[in-house]
């Protein structure tokens, strides 16, 4: 089969994004499974963190569906709903859009430009559950807030939260983001094991200066990646929840792939946040696949020139993170 698709990033967390509505495409369960296999190989001509299926939604402007590399699916992806913000504000001529995701239906809009020539995109995340039946994290108890997992390490605390995907948070200090200790608690929580029965995405996070965080995340389904958006909106309410930083404050919150910002915001008991950042394309391009074979190759590529104008955002993002942290 022959597919179109676009390559972009959030944060450098990158994806294809796959318009099932106006290329007609009606891909099996299995397919999109596979597709996200082959195509996310980082071996391959293309690779990636995962793809995004844009589908027609009955009650929304558009509906995504987020496919790990490992072609598990996510039921939320704020970097990537970014990318289909974008995509679907321009399909429809208009700056504002409501998307539906696996578990909730989320506003998106077109913001103004981070930085010159940066496409920027505000996404809400939404719904934000602490119940650990939510994620499922299997211990003895209704919620974690700032607790020892004994299993997992004898010094971190650990908060648990479902934006609504699960994540497990530890807010760190410079020591412990060096060394291999994130990657092995992670690799445990993600292979076969009791505690997390379906994985978690697990993030270390550094307090900065006030209104400054950085995060770094191990992706349930793809292993550490640039960022990752829905870690980043719930790593900014469990700062908030410290009183590191503010309810209702924009946030700056640096990854290994440039910065986004957070607001955190409370109602009555609930939370939600939005996550404002760029959606940067990089090229269109053209594949023939055979799934059978397991194999794909690349019939067109047209590259969009936005990368150029991210770069000198994310330099300048990464000029600080190594004052701050890498001294
Ligand atoms: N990178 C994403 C999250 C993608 C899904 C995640 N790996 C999961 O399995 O929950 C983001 O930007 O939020």
């Amino acid at each position: 089969m022959q597919i179109k698709l676009i390559k972009g990033h959030g944060s450098g967390n990158d994806f294809l994004i796959i318009d099932e509505i106006s290329n007609g495409y009606a891909f099996t369960e299995k397919e999109r499974a596979d597709l996200a296999k082959l195509l996310c190989n980082r071996q391959s001509e293309l690779g990636a963190d995962g793809i995004l299926f844009v589908m027609q939604s009955e009650n929304a402007d558009g509906r995504m569906r987020v496919f790990n590399a490992d072609g598990s699916e996510a039921s939320m992806c704020g970097n990537g709903l970014r990318l289909v913000a974008r995509y679907v504000c321009e399909q429809l001529g208009r700056s504002k859009a409501v998307i539906e995701t696996m578990k909730a239906n989320l506003k998106v809009s077109k913001q103004m430009e981070l930085e010159k020539d940066i496409h920027t995109y505000q996404v809400e995340i939404s719904p934000v559950l602490f119940e650990l039946k939510a994620l499922p994290l299997n211990l003895n108890k209704p919620t974690l807030y700032n607790e020892r997992i004994e299993e997992l390490s004898e010094d971190l605390r650990f908060t648990a939260l479902a934006v609504p995907n699960p994540h497990l948070i530890a807010i760190v200090e410079t020591e412990q983001l060096q060394g291999d200790l994130q990657n092995q608690l992670s690799e445990k929580v993600n292979g076969p094991n009791e505690l997390f029965p379906d994985g978690v995405n697990v993030s270390f996070v550094k307090h900065l200066q006030p209104g400054n965080i950085y995060v770094r995340t191990y992706e349930r389904g793809v292993g550490f990646t640039n960022a990752c958006g829905t870690a980043m909106s719930a790593s900014t309410l469990v700062t908030c929840l410290h009183g590191l930083n503010t309810f209702e404050e924009v946030v700056n919150v640096f990854n290994n792939g440039g910065r986004v910002q957070c607001v955190v915001h409370q109602n009555e008991g609930k939370y939600t946040i939005d996550l404002i950042g760029n959606a940067t394309y990089l090229y269109n391009a053209t594949v023939n696949v055979d799934l059978e074979q397991g194999a794909f190759t690349v019939s067109s590529k047209m590259e969009l020139m936005e990368q150029s104008s991210y770069e000198k955002f994310q330099s300048e993002a990464q000029r600080y993170l190594k004052t701050e942290i890498k001294g």
